[in-house]
């Protein structure tokens, strides 16, 4: 009550909360009324996932503006949609602002204290160890290997085609696409392959469903954020698992100082032997720790959101053909250059970029920053006290008709053609990978790939939406095709 005393005080309004659980109910509320009106209406695919996710926040924007508070019982929220204070949030450098600590242990056994979760000298030790792996131009020394997996999933899908009578086939793409970007990931960065680590990405996709059936935003005790003690022991099985499956694959790595080219896992093992000696910390435990947190972080990251981004991209593809046309003429130009897709021609794919950034911005499988004050901090004009939690709502200023016009709603990537500064009012909304010190570190890596993937798969096939395809769009930690994305496949010589 002191809290939103504190926020109130300063004129930020918003629901009024019930003693015990704050505003969860009407959360609840809010959304099951959304759920029953979806429910019966098959109308197809409005671009919007916030009003049928999140649709409290979205009424409440309504009500209040775009800076209000609500609580979650013990848990008080600042919701910041503000342009500047949005701007001003993600710029902090300052170790008063942290990743919120009960979505970090509600997501303990998925990704522990690694870089995703970490704060202060922690997390500043894990963005050192990371970041170099992930520079531009380490990233274009991986296009081979980028071009290979997606090769495999084309003849994958060639095969199909063969086997359902060689014209058209029905396939389900995302699947596909989370093993080409897990092949990816585990190559890159762990010497391994989807192969050898499929155990692994598929049990933390397992535990991924697990914990974010948590009602994951609603705070912590309350009576929504109970896990049944059969699922506590699923979730804390997979976890045992998991960890002895990395330590497996990390017992096998010899250290080998010498060599110029490290990969991400042995940098990893250094800087563990290094926070080690430079700590003294003499518990075996916490360098164990700090290995196999930030190889799930890593082999999370790396390739769910990028999977899912793909998978959006190719549904909207499906939904808009003369866009594949022109992203097949323009491979045509460029593979008629150079033969080949390679790392210095793929800044040519113009229209491929053009694409995958409004994909970005209707389907951001981010769906929100949020952080803590760890420690009472400004943010623009508003003294934000201790404890409360600043969420930012990255598709609601992705779809902002102020700042992107009236079409907000509508695919068009040509809104893009003269870059992302001439696409809309104010560039610092535009925020799929965030802003600021906690940027996404895997930003090149992910675009490179998504460039790749979708101009071979565009470049051999062309595409529909199946009749099986259900437009719901789910929050599982990231925004993502609900029922998957089911599509009806030709060869491209076929028709085109
Ligand atoms: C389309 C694909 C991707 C999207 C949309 C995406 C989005 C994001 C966003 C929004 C954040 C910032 C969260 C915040 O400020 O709280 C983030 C952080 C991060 N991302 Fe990505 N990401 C993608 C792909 C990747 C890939 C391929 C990697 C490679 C490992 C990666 C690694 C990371 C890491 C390590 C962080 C944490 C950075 C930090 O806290 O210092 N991401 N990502």
């Amino acid at each position: 009550w002191q809290i939103r005393r504190k926020l109130q005080v300063q004129g930020i309004k918003g629901p009024k909360p019930s003693l015990l659980y704050g505003n969860v109910w009407e959360m609840q509320k809010i959304q099951a009324s959304v759920m029953e009106k979806t429910a019966n209406n098959e109308e197809f695919v409005a671009h919007d996932y916030t009003s049928t996710l999140f649709p409290y926040f979205e009424q409440w924007r309504k009500e209040y503006g775009s800076v209000y508070t609500y609580s979650t019982g013990k848990k008080q929220h600042l919701y910041i949609n503000h342009p500047e204070l949005v701007k001003e949030m993600n710029h902090c450098i300052s170790s008063d602002l942290g990743k919120p600590s009960y979505i970090t242990r509600r997501l303990a056994p998925m990704l522990g204290n690694g870089i995703l979760r970490s704060n202060g000298h922690i997390w500043a030790q894990q963005r050192k160890i990371v970041a170099p792996q992930f520079f531009m131009d380490k990233v274009k020394g991986m296009v081979g290997l980028m071009m290979e997996s997606a090769e495999s999933l084309t003849r994958k899908w060639e095969r199909c085609i063969e086997s359902q009578g060689g014209k058209i086939a029905e396939i389900r793409a995302e699947e596909d696409l989370r093993s080409v970007s897990a092949d990816v990931i585990s190559k890159a960065c762990f010497g391994s392959s989807y192969f050898k680590g499929k155990a692994i990405f598929s049990k933390l996709r397992t535990l991924q469903k697990l914990v974010s059936n948590q009602t994951l935003l609603f705070g912590s005790y309350n009576a929504f954020g109970l896990v049944s003690s059969g699922q506590q022991k699923k979730i804390d099985d997979l976890e045992k698992e998991i960890e002895s499956l990395i330590w497996k694959a990390v017992d096998k790595r010899k250290i080998d100082s010498d060599d110029e080219n490290k990969d991400l896992l042995q940098q990893i093992l250094e800087g563990a032997i290094d926070i080690h000696d430079h700590d003294r910390v003499d518990d075996k435990d916490s360098s164990k720790r700090f290995i196999v947190d930030n190889c799930k972080n890593i082999y999370f990251a790396g390739h769910e959101s990028t999977a899912v981004a793909a998978s959006w991209c190719l549904m909207l593809l499906a939904l808009h053909p003369q866009w594949q046309a022109r992203i097949r003429a323009e491979m045509g130009r460029v593979c008629e250059e150079t033969g080949r897709l390679d790392s210095d021609c793929l800044h040519k794919l113009k229209t491929v970029t053009m694409v995958i950034q409004e994909v970005l911005r209707l389907y951001p499988p981010a769906a929100f920053v949020s952080r803590e004050a760890l420690q009472e901090t400004k943010i623009g004009h508003i003294t934000v006290p201790k404890g409360v939690c600043l969420w930012t709502l990255i598709p609601t200023l992705h779809r902002d008709p102020h700042i992107w016009g009236s079409d907000v709603n509508e695919f068009k990537p040509e809104r893009f053609a003269d870059g992302i500064f001439n696409a809309c009012k104010l560039p610092q909304v535009y925020i799929p990978f965030g802003l600021g010190p906690r940027l996404c570190l895997g930003r090149n890596f992910a675009l490179v790939q998504l460039k790749i993937v979708i101009a071979l798969i565009v470049s051999k096939f062309t595409f529909s939406l199946s009749p099986k395809y259900r437009h719901c769009p789910a929050y599982r930690m990231i925004v993502e095709p609900g029922e998957g994305v089911h599509l009806l496949i030709r060869r491209c010589g076929e028709n085109c």
